[in-house]
């Protein structure tokens, strides 16, 4: 019998490189049929077992599917009973969510103090679209506290790109494990089944489901062939299986509804697999980000990650952009994001550090939800320090911050867990009162040299270039 290897040492995890590969890994030699997909009797008495993550006739260029060769097959449980399970804190009904042109932000969400698991820690907090129709979206968070122990989740409503925040995130998947610490993201696919165990004893983090497409890396256009997440950099788990007889519990999660059944062994049995469907992780240091070198603020799908497209071209039902350490060099620029309103609504959260937009009140852990048209941008704080005339000599530093913002173009229904969370703030509309009228008729081009040279001289005269601070116009 192999034992539970849920302890085992990060280091000791072997992946395979590469994003959306054809792939095939073995736990034992020879356990892949050669030739073909179901023999009679596969090598070592394994079932085959198809896994689709795509229609069977879908393009070549989209078809994921893999093959698994497991010690039982997964058909092999009692039946599925519904969980009693508060249906508003977790769903994927966004039929009655509420809408609202308001700016939200969250502060950071707390960790329950008593026993909670990845999937009893999970809480939506909008959505859009239908996962009867395999079209939109969700966004849930998560705060865990203990290890889901002999049970796993199984999605059947789309795909889940994890992003842990606090605490690492120790994963079994049918194609084997993956640690995936804070500052790495993880995608499991539709229908694939994983436990989750707590390494560091808790973990809070962010997850993105899709109903519709799976994500792909953007297209680089004038960029080139590299640069941004390049696919080198993903991890997909290598086929690791436990022989376990235990009382295991399979949850299922259907139209945001979970179910549960019992079986007599681990769903961890599968010897080997191939294909092109399997989860991955990747570590967002990697990230290569491109940007401006001379002036001006670029759109922040510079930064994308991941796209699940919609059928609109070059519209996602959801990106997945990182804002990440990065040197900020462009000259006679509003450094921080501009204030804008957006078709695509804006979900955000944050790994560490201080957001270019934001000096206080968007800390790691909490969340904003800007939606379709609600106007928003730097905080008052912000627009001061870099407008500031020193924020021209500073600000080419990189600041240790890691931001991300989940941006779709559904429309997000809040839940109202989300809306009456005890974090929701209140005030945030606050961090842009102070933004003053700064119009003055009499400008002409002239007096605003002027007024920079000045500007420029006193600050040479007190000592050159000041030091960067936090928000202040680094962004
Ligand atoms: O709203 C935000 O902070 C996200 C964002 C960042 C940016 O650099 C430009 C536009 C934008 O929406
Ligand atoms: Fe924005």
């Amino acid at each position: 019998m192999v034992t539970s290897g849920l302890e085992e040492a990060p280091e000791a995890l072997r992946y395979l490189s590469g994003f959306g590969n054809e792939a095939t890994s073995e736990a034992l030699p020879g356990a892949l049929p050669v030739g073909q997909n179901n023999p009679r009797i596969c090598p070592y008495g394994l079932y085959a077992e198809q896994l689709s993550g795509t229609a069977f006739t879908a393009p070549r260029a989209q078809n994921r599917r893999s093959w698994l060769y497991r010690i039982r097959p997964s058909v092999t449980h009692e039946p599925f009973h519904p969980l009693n399970f508060p249906a508003e804190t977790l769903t994927a009904d966004f039929s009655r969510g509420v809408v609202t042109p308001n700016q939200l932000r969250w502060r950071p969400f707390a960790i329950p103090e008593d026993k909670v698991d990845f999937v009893t820690g999970l809480f939506t907090i909008c959505g859009s679209g239908s996962a009867t129709c395999k079209d939109g979206f969700a966004i849930h968070m998560y705060t865990c506290s203990a290890s889901m122990g002999d049970s796993c989740l199984a999605n059947a409503d789309g795909d889940f790109l994890i992003v842990p925040q606090l605490g690492g995130l120790f994963i079994t998947t049918e194609f084997g494990r993956m640690h995936v610490a804070p500052g790495e993201i993880c995608v499991i696919q539709r229908g694939m089944r994983f436990s989750v165990a707590l390494p560091d004893g808790r973990s809070r983090g962010y997850v993105l489901e899709v109903f519709a497409s799976h994500f792909q890396l953007p297209d680089l256009g004038p960029i080139g062939a590299n640069g941004l997440a390049n696919p080198r950099d993903f991890q997909t788990p290598t086929a690791w299986f436990e022989d376990r007889a235990c009382s295991y519990s399979v949850v299922h999660k259907l139209e945001g509804q979970l179910f549960s059944a019992a079986q007599s062994f681990s769903p961890f049995n599968v010897v080997a697999w191939h294909g092109n469907y399997a989860p991955y992780k990747y570590d967002l240091a990697k990230y290569c980000p491109v940007n401006s070198v001379s002036f001006d603020h670029p759109d922040p799908s510079i930064f994308t990650v991941l796209t699940a497209p919609s059928a609109l071209p070059g519209t996602a039902i959801a990106d997945f952009v990182v804002f990440p350490p990065r040197w900020t060099v462009a000259q006679h620029t509003f450094r921080p994001p501009y204030y804008h309103r957006n078709v695509m609504s804006e979900f955000m959260g944050l790994i560490r550090g201080v957001y270019d937009a934001k000096a206080d009140g968007f800390l790691p852990g909490g969340a904003s939800l800007h939606s379709c048209m609600t106007p928003h941008g730097p905080d008052t704080k912000t627009f001061e320090a870099a407008t500031a005339a020193e924020a021209e000599q500073i600000g080419h530093l990189p600041r240790d911050t890691l931001a991300f913002m989940f941006e779709t173009y559904y429309t997000p229904r809040l839940t109202p867990h989300a809306l009456g969370a005890p974090n929701i703030d209140r005030n945030y509309y606050q961090c842009w009162v102070g933004l003053t009228s700064h119009f003055d008729p009499s400008w002409t081009p002239e007096k605003a040299a002027a007024a920079e040279a000045a500007a420029a001289a006193g600050s040479k005269a007190a000592g050159g270039s000041a030091t960067p601070a936090a928000g202040g116009g680094g962004g």
